[in-house]
C-alpha cells in the first residue's frame, strides 16, 4: 500500500455519459476534490459518443453534481469541472485511440501529472477487452508514472468468459495494476467486518464452530429490474449479486486473521475461504439452493408488475430474481456452520444485514423460570442503517429472576454525526493511492465463478416454476424451508 495522500493523476473515463458516471463517479470525485483528497494536479478525459466538446461534458458533470451530489456551490463546481476534457470516440474505432493519446500526453504535460494514469471502464462489459487491448497497442499505457485499470462489474458471465477477459486485460496490465470494482467492498460496514472481528477480544475467540450456530447474510431490494432487463435477464440474481457482493461478504466473515493488514495478506486469506467452500452437490441442489422470480404484488402500497411483464423481459423468462443458499465452508474453523445467503429484487424492504447467531449455552439455568430467552446475536447493519446490534439476555427489572432479551446498539451515523462517504468515493480514493485491498483479485473472481457456475449449470437445464413469490414479500417459501430443516429461521431484516 502506498502512502501518498493526494496523488496527481489523469483519469481516462470510458463511458463518461453513462448512468454510473453521472450518478456515482462525478459526485464522488467532486467530494474527494472538496475534501482535498484529490490533488489540484488532476485531469479527467471523458470518452463517449453523444456529446460534442469539453464545454458540454463540463455542463454534464455539473448537472450530475447538482442532481446527485451534496453541493450547490457553483464556484467550487466550476473550478472542479475545468479539469474535465472530452473526446468523442467510438471505442471500436481503432483510429480514435491515436487522437486520445495526443490529448492525454498534452494534459500530462500541462498538469504535470508525472505520467500517472487511471483508466476507468464504466461501460458495457462487451467493450472491456477491446479497450484494454487498444490502450496497449496505441501506446496509452506507455508511461513513466503508474498505470491502473479500474474495471466495473460484471467481470465475465461465467468462469470461461471471465478467463478470456482476464487474459485480454492482462496483456496490457499486470495483476497489481487491475482494480476490479465490487462496490460492496467500499461500504462502511462491510469494511468494518474485519475491524469488528479482529479488534475485539470478546468476538474473535467465539468466531468459530464451537460458538456460532449459523450466519445469515441478506441483501434485499425493493427495486425491480428497472431499465436493465437486457443485461439482467442474461444474468439473474446469482451472477448479478451472489458471485460478487454476497461471496465477498462471506469471505470477510469467514477468513482467518491475516498476518498483516496488507492487500496481499488479506486477499490470500479470502481466497482460502473460497477454496474451502464445499463443492455444489448437483444431485441434491434443492437441499442447498433456492431460486425465485417475482410476480406482481405491492411495494410500499403501490401495485407493481411481475418480472415477466417488465420492459424487455421475455414473457417466459426463466431468470431468477431471487437467490437463497446454504454455503458450507469445510475448514477447521467453520465445519458444520451453515452460512445462509439470500438476495432478491422486489422484496419487502431495502436492507443489507448480517446476523451472526451464537449457539445456546449448554445448560441455561434460566431455561425453566418462565423467562423469555433468545439466542445471542450480533447483527451487522450494512444498509440503509449502518452499525451493529448485540442481542443479549438480562434480568427483567423487578422481583424474581426472570430474563428478558435486550439490544445494545451502535450506529455509525449517530456516533460520527455525519453521513459516511459513498462507497465509490472511498474506492476511487483507494485507487488513486494505489491501495487495492478493497478490490477483487483475479483468484477470488475465478473461484467465485467456479462455485456459482455449478449452480447455474443445473438451473439452466431445469425449467423453473415461476413466478414463485409476490413482489413485496420476503421470497419463496422454499427459502424458509431451507433453514427450517436445520432447525433455524431467517431473522427479520426489519429493525423493531
Ligand atoms: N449504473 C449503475 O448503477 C451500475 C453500473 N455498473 C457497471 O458500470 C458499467 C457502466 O454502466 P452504466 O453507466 O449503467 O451504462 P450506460 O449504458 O448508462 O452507459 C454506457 C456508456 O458507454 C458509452 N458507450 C456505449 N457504446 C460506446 C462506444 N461504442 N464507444 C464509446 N462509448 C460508448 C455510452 O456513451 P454514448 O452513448 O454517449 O456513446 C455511455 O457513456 C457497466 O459495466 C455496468 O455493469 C455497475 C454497478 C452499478
Ligand atoms: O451490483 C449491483 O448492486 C445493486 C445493489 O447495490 P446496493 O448498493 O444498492 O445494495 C443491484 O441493484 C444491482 O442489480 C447490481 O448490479
Amino acid at each position: 500500500m502506498k502512502t501518498v495522500e493526494s496523488p496527481s493523476s489523469l483519469i481516462l473515463l470510458f463511458g463518461a455519459t453513462g448512468d454510473l458516471a453521472k450518478r456515482k463517479l462525478y459526485p464522488s470525485l467532486y467530494n474527494l476534490y472538496i475534501k482535498g483528497q484529490l490533488s489540484d494536479r488532476f485531469a479527467v478525459v471523458g470518452v463517449a459518443r453523444r456529446l460534442k466538446n469539453d464545454a458540454e461534458l463540463r455542463e454534464w458533470v455539473k448537472d450530475s453534481i447538482l442532481t446527485y451530489g451534496e453541493s450547490e456551490n457553483e464556484k467550487d463546481i466550476n473550478a472542479f469541472t475545468s479539469h474535465f476534457y472530452y473526446q468523442s470516440h467510438d471505442v471500436t474505432d481503432s483510429a480514435s485511440y491515436k487522437q486520445l493519446k495526443t490529448l492525454v500526453d498534452r494534459l500530462d504535460k500541462e498538469y504535470e501529472l508525472g505520467g500517472n494514469r487511471i483508466f476507468y471502464l464504466a461501460m458495457s462489459p462487451e467493450f472491456f477487452g477491446t479497450v484494454a487491448e487498444h490502450l496497449k497497442e496505441d501506446g496509452l499505457t506507455d508511461t513513466n508514472g503508474f498505470k491502473r485499470l479500474v474495471i466495473e462489474k460484471p467481470f465475465g458471465h461465467d468462469l470461461q468468459s471471465a478467463i478470456k477477459l482476464n487474459n485480454q486485460i492482462r496483456k496490457a496490465f499486470d495483476e497489481d495494476e487491475i482494480y476490479r470494482i465490487d462496490h460492496y467492498l467500499g461500504k462502511e460496514m462491510v469494511q468494518n467486518i474485519e475491524v469488528i472481528r479482529f479488534s475485539n477480544a470478546i468476538f474473535e475467540p467465539l468466531w468459530n464452530n464451537r460458538y456460532i450456530s449459523n450466519i445469515q447474510i441478506t441483501s434485499s431490494e425493493t427495486l425491480g429490474v428497472e431499465e436493465r432487463a437486457n443485461y439482467y435477464d442474461k444474468s439473474g440474481a446469482i451472477r448479478d449479486m451472489v458471485q460478487n457482493h454476497m461471496m465477498q461478504m462471506v469471505t470477510l466473515l469467514a477468513m482467518e486473521p491475516p498476518i498483516k493488514l496488507t492487500t496481499d495478506e488479506i486477499r490470500s486469506e479470502k481466497v482460502k475461504v473460497l477454496r474451502a467452500l464445499r463443492p455444489v452437490d448437483k444431485k441434491n441442489i434443492h437441499d442447498y439452493f433456492v431460486r425465485g422470480q417475482y410476480g406482481k404484488g405491492q411495494i410500499n402500497g403501490k401495485e407493481v408488475v411481475g418480472y415477466r411483464q417488465e420492459m424487455n423481459v421475455p414473457e417466459d423468462s426463466n431468470t431468477e430474481t431471487y437467490f437463497a443458499g446454504k454455503l458450507l465452508i469445510d475448514n477447521f474453523r467453520w465445519a458444520g456452520v451453515p452460512f445462509y445467503v439470500r438476495t432478491g429484487k422486489r422484496m419487502a424492504a431495502k436492507s443489507t444485514k448480517i446476523v451472526i447467531q451464537f449457539k445456546d449455552i449448554p445448560m441455561n439455568l434460566y431455561f425453566k423460570t418462565g423467562s423469555n430467552l433468545k439466542p445471542n446475536l450480533l447483527v451487522i447493519h450494512i444498509q440503509p442503517d449502518e452499525g451493529i446490534t448485540l442481542h443479549l439476555n438480562v434480568k427483567k427489572a423487578g422481583q424474581g429472576i426472570v430474563t428478558t432479551p435486550i439490544k445494545l446498539k451502535y450506529s455509525t451515523k449517530g456516533v460520527d454525526g455525519m453521513n459516511t462517504p459513498e462507497a465509490y468515493e472511498k474506492l476511487l480514493y483507494d485507487c488513486l493511492r494505489g491501495d487495492a485491498t478493497n478490490f477483487t483479485h483475479w483468484d477470488e473472481v475465478a473461484l467465485s465463478w467456479q462455485f456459482v457456475d455449478e449452480i447455474s449449470a443445473v438451473w439452466e437445464n431445469e425449467p423453473a416454476v415461476f413466478p414463485n413469490y409476490p413482489a413485496g414479500s420476503m421470497g419463496p417459501k422454499e427459502a424458509d424451508l431451507l433453514l427450517e430443516k436445520d432447525g433455524f429461521s431467517w431473522w427479520s431484516i426489519i429493525d423493531e
